[in-house]
């Protein structure tokens, strides 16, 4: 259901106007630096880069929307599309999700996306951030997030929707929900995601006090499966990959199914809903005088 709505979305992506906007150039396929058979060619689009490996079956796909990985509606978009086409190719059996800005694994949603816009803008927007959800959290494909950076809130949903995270032992790069310190709540879904992972007392606490863990505190909560030092986040997000990939994959991928499709399967019963409620939430005047005071706010404190 999620791969039918899946491909709808990316035909529809592929048929709008905002796909093809600013740039975005998705299916690009170059030599890797340095490489040269067809382990070695990467592919991807603009904000999406995918760096394939034939031969092991993984490929590591690296957000690049500097400064910060913001997800912008077309971030969103290639996600989608880089790893529906990942999901397509037979040779492929994981991912390692990653970023390619320096010290910033995901800001999150993309602030300028729901400040100030309109309503049908909001809305569009809002349906991107679920696709990218149901199709990251129903993936047949083992993901592992390689977090190499600062993953508060929508950063965290994506981490929190792979099937294990690896973060880099740096106190700068906390993870975690703070929307409530933001005046937004979490959806449902999300609330759901985090409950799954670490408890429900554990989420009642985090959610309400909007707590971004630093690594240690993330890998005691279970936000997290280990803290690495930081260079060895990559060989250490390949040495996961390969235990997961060590299982048979029509096993893993029913079990995989079996312990997620109840809580993915809320979100598709009441989609249209969902959206509504985020849309008249963030079009209020109050919400939209919070997040524009928390964008100021960021754009004042540098370093
Ligand atoms: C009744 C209720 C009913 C219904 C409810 C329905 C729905 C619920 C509603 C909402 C749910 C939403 C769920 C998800 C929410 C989110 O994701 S909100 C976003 C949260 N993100 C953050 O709080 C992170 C903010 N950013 C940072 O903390 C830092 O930038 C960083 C730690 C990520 C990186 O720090 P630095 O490297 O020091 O970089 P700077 O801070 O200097 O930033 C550089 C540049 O980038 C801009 N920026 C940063 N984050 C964002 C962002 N999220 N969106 C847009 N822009 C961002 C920042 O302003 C700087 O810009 P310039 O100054 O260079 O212009």
């Amino acid at each position: 259901m999620a791969l039918a709505s899946g491909v709808r979305f990316a035909a529809r992506a592929l048929l709008r106007p905002w796909a093809l906007l600013r740039g975005t150039t998705l299916g690009r396929t170059e030599p890797a630096a340095g490489g040269g058979g067809d382990g070695a060619r990467r592919f991807g689009s603009q904000r999406v880069l995918v760096e394939p490996d034939a031969a092991s079956g993984v490929a590591v796909m690296k957000l690049r929307n500097p400064p910060v990985n913001a997800l912008s509606l077309e971030l969103l978009t290639e996600l989608v599309i880089s790893l529906e086409k990942l999901e397509n190719d037979k040779t492929f059996r994981g991912v390692i999700l990653t970023s390619d800005c320096p010290r910033v694994f995901c800001a999150g949603l993309d602030l300028t996306e729901i400040c100030g816009r309109n309503p049908a803008h909001c809305a569009e927007y809002w349906k991107a951030m679920q696709e990218l959800w149901l199709r990251t959290y129903l993936s047949s494909l083992v993901l592992v997030a390689a977090i190499n950076g600062a993953c508060p809130a929508g950063g965290c949903i994506i981490a929190l929707s792979c099937d294990c995270r690896v973060l880099a032992d740096n106190p700068k790069y906390r993870i975690g929900l703070n929307e409530t310190l933001l005046g937004i709540i979490a959806p449902f879904w999300l609330k759901d995601t985090y409950v799954n992972t670490i408890g429900h007392r554990a989420s009642e606490q985090a959610l309400q006090l909007g707590s971004l863990f630093p690594p240690a505190e993330a890998l005691q909560v279970g936000l997290v499966d280990q803290v690495v030092p930081e260079d060895q986040v990559q060989s250490t997000a390949l040495s996961e990959m390969a235990r997961w990939l060590a299982v048979p994959d029509h096993a893993r991928q029913l079990t995989k199914n079996m312990m997620r499709k109840a809580t993915a399967d809320r979100l598709l019963r009441q989609r249209d809903a969902d959206t509504q409620n985020f849309v008249s939430f963030v079009c209020r005047d109050s919400i939209q005088k919070s997040l524009q005071a928390y964008l100021e706010k960021l754009r004042q404190r540098k370093g």
